[in-house]
């Protein structure tokens, strides 16, 4: 049977996005295909990351253990995995559990295109100031469902500016819930207020990684 490279599971709160301050259970799948400037999760990424193999079952054992009804599905990159359709698949066979997966936009999610919303992507665009913005996969804005969610993620003015012009050409706001959120520690939140206020952005939702705030910033597992 096919196996998971699973660097951690825990339990917490969801720190970030539409799910945010309920109760998850983290599967954090090894290696990122990306470089982001920010990333806060480096040691996930690495080739010598120690990992657990677990197959799709063993990982649905884990979730009912933990009695949590969302799971958040990240890394590292979670779709790079060839068979996470399989994980998916089984995680959504338990009654009741949603799942929400955390991707970094340059890996296709048009094989998800069947599904409910019981299956959120969380999917970011990459800014200029991760440095991997060229490596975005700009057809994935068709694919997007209105409970999904697309994540700027800001660490400067030019990022501000950047969102704004995507969220326009693609008419993000339509399609998505969209979210703005900083890079923790490298700008001013208020700065990003502020552009939503000048620009009138209403529909757009601004963030704070929770977790950030509850535990020490550089602590995983929470
Ligand atoms: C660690 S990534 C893993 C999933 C996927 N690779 C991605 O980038 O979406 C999870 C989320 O954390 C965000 N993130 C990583 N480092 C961050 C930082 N320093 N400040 C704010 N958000 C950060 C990413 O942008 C992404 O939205
Ligand atoms: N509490 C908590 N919430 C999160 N939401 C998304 C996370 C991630 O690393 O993808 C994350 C995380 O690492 N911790
Ligand atoms: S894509 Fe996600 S995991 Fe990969 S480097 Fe960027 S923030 Fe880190
Ligand atoms: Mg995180």
């Amino acid at each position: 049977m096919e196996t998971f490279k699973v660097v951690e599971t825990f339990v917490s709160i969801n720190g970030e996005g539409k799910k945010a301050g309920r109760l998850a259970m983290f599967i954090r799948l090894k290696g990122c295909n990306l470089n982001c400037s920010y990333c806060d999760t480096t040691w996930a990424n690495k080739r010598d990351a120690r990992c657990e193999l677990l197959t799709a079952p063993q990982i649905v054992e884990r979730i009912k253990e933990a009695g949590v009804e969302l799971v958040t599905l990240t890394g590292g990159e979670p779709l790079l995995d060839e068979n996470v359709s399989e994980l998916i698949g089984s995680i959504l066979m338990m009654p009741k559990v949603e799942i929400e997966i955390e991707t970094n936009g340059s890996v296709p999610i048009r094989y998800y295109k069947e599904r409910d919303n019981r299956l959120t992507m969380t999917m970011d665009y990459k800014l200029p100031s991760s440095n991997m913005e060229e490596n975005m996969c700009l057809e994935n804005m068709e694919y997007l469902k209105p409970w999904d969610v697309v994540k700027f993620v800001i660490g400067s003015r030019e990022d501000l500016n950047r969102a704004k012009e995507i969220i326009e050409r693609f008419r993000l706001c339509e399609k998505a819930i969209v979210y703005f959120s900083p890079v923790f520690g490298k700008i001013e939140p208020e700065e990003i207020v502020e552009f939503m206020k000048e620009n009138k952005l209403n529909k757009v939702r601004f963030q704070i990684q929770i977790h950030k705030v509850v535990w020490d910033p550089d602590k995983t597992g929470v």
